[in-house]
């Protein structure tokens, strides 16, 4: 299989990693700072409206951005359909065979995605993450390093949780919040906010 790579960056040479590690092959990474087509090593570089130039059956797209809200303004730009995209799975990733991986979705090594967990579309499981059993993970949430989320865990849309932060069993998260690395959520976190610390509160009242 051959990747498209949308973003240039830190994040997408963690995934680049993950895709070689599965056996397969990054042959284009686009980023619009690119402002022309030119190959470098293996790759071809150019800004993303080449993308349609590139895709063909053998070929999936990911959008290698970690920041979220920008992920998902570059899904609603390029408007590909779901099967352009691709899921990368680290090969020391264990996923229960009851969960659900979406599209877009990178999982990093060491992540471990318990059972009847569902893990939606352009989300970053990023290394070492937990998911626990009867999780529900919306598209384009970011879960960082480490962190943990517990049983019946809900983290709505574009929401990131922090480097080894935990989220305790059942607590929901909403959409476009932030947890501060290393904090614990015990009680649900409304839409649109920061909360940091143990046990995790509210500091700013503007997400992501
Ligand atoms: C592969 C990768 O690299 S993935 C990247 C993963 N990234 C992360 O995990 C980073 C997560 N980011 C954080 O934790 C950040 O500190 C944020 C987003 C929560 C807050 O950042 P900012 O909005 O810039 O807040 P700021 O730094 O001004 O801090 C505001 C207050 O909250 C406190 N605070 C900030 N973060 C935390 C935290 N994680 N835990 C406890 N307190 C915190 C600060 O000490 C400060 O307190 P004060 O007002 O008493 O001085």
């Amino acid at each position: 299989m051959h990747y498209i790579l949308i973003g240039d960056s830190g994040h997408s040479k963690v995934i680049e990693d993950c895709i070689r590690a599965n056996g397969h092959q990054v042959i284009a990474k686009l980023d619009d700072r690119y402002q022309s087509v030119f190959k470098e090593d293996v790759y071809i570089k150019g800004p993303m409206t080449i993308i349609q130039d590139l895709l063909d059956e053998k070929t999936k797209v990911i959008i290698s951005i970690g920041h979220n809200a920008t992920r998902r303004k570059i899904a609603q730009r390029i408007q590909l359909s779901e099967e352009c995209y691709g899921t990368v799975i680290h090969p020391s990733a264990i996923i229960s065979p009851t969960s659900t991986i979406g599209y877009g979705t990178v999982v990093m090594p060491n992540v471990v995605v318990n059972a009847d967990s569902i893990v939606e579309n352009h989300v970053i499981l990023n290394t070492s993450c937990i998911v626990e059993h009867d999780c529900a993970v919306q598209s384009f949430v970011h879960i960082s390093p480490s962190a943990v989320i517990t049983g019946g865990v809900s983290v709505q849309e574009g929401t990131q949780i922090g480097a080894r932060a935990s989220v305790n069993p059942t607590v929901k998260i909403g959409k476009w919040t932030m947890i501060g690395a290393g904090s614990t959520v015990t009680h649900h976190i409304p839409d649109n906010v920061t909360a940091v610390g143990v046990p995790a509160k509210i500091i700013k009242k503007e997400g992501l």
